[in-house]
């Protein structure tokens, strides 16, 4: 197999101490960079606990806070793309959201992602969650054009939305680079099948990171990072402890499955249509 992108995935473990977070991050990203990876992501809310109250004490400005800071230096010192998974980001209105800042191989500011999709669920097993209590969505599609590959970001809830899958998709995305952190309840009965049906409805690879899961948080991530490719065979998978995952991507494979089963041709586009507005 020609591999043009070799992508990493750091499933760290967070804990309760931004510093800590950050030092974890780093040393992980460095891993990826010297197992050869161009292309290295970490995880949804990885400079904080994913607890609603603790989101507003953590969070920053970005691209200016320290942590987009840090990610930026480390992209430029490894010279590889970073998906800066995501960060409690609070805008100059004081509004919080849960955003993936992108940065490039000269530590140069991509864009971000603000998680469109709150999650907001009160489960039968007992698992209440509400992001709105502290957080606003965003409200926008986030494509990141890269030398390497054009990459659509997600941030967890949001890949429960076949929609946004769809039209990052159809805009030309290869990539869905998905940062979250499913939990104990959710992740055994849907992570991989919806990072594995995202693949397969739009023929394009997906990258999930996720945190690996802490057994003193109040909130047990599922860990489970996965790279899926567009046939839906899983390239690479975890189970719950923290380790530096990672896998070729060869965007070739796109194209090859797309001519065998050319499902996005074969859409009935005069019987039905998905709309942005
Ligand atoms: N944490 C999330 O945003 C989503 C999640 O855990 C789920 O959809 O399940």
């Amino acid at each position: 197999m020609k591999a043009n992108l070799r992508i990493g995935i750091c499933q760290m473990m967070v804990v309760d101490d931004k510093e800590s977070n950050l030092r974890k991050a780093r040393e992980m990203i460095r891993k990826a960079s010297r197992q050869g990876c161009n292309l290295v992501v970490l995880p949804e809310m990885f400079n904080c606990p994913y607890e609603s109250m603790a989101f507003p004490s953590y969070a920053e400005p970005i691209p200016n806070g320290e942590t987009s800071l840090l990610l930026s230096r480390t992209a430029r010192d490894e010279h590889i793309y970073l998906v800066g998974g995501s960060i409690p980001e609070i805008d100059s209105g004081g509004r919080i959201f849960n955003s993936c800042p992108v940065f490039g191989p000269d530590g140069q500011f991509l864009g971000c992602h603000r998680k469109v999709h709150l999650f907001d669920v009160d489960l039968e097993s007992g698992l209440s969650f509400r992001e709105s209590d502290t957080l606003k969505a965003g409200n926008n599609l986030t494509i990141i054009p890269t030398p390497a590959a054009t990459l659509g970001i997600l941030i967890c809830y949001d890949i429960r939305f076949p929609e946004l899958s769809r039209l990052l998709s159809l805009s030309g995305v290869q990539v869905l680079v998905v940062p979250a952190a499913f939990n104990t309840t959710t992740g055994p009965a849907h992570w991989e099948i919806l990072l594995r049906t995202r693949a397969i409805d739009n023929q394009v690879f997906v990258v999930g990171a996720a945190p690996a899961t802490n057994p003193v948080a109040s909130y047990h991530a599922w860990g489970h990072s996965m790279v899926v490719d567009p046939w839906g065979s899983v390239l690479a998978s975890t189970g719950s402890t923290e380790t530096v995952l990672w896998a070729d991507l060869d965007l070739s494979r796109i194209e090859q499955v797309r001519k065998a089963l050319p499902l996005l041709r074969h859409r009935r586009t005069d019987l039905y249509t998905l709309k942005r507005r």
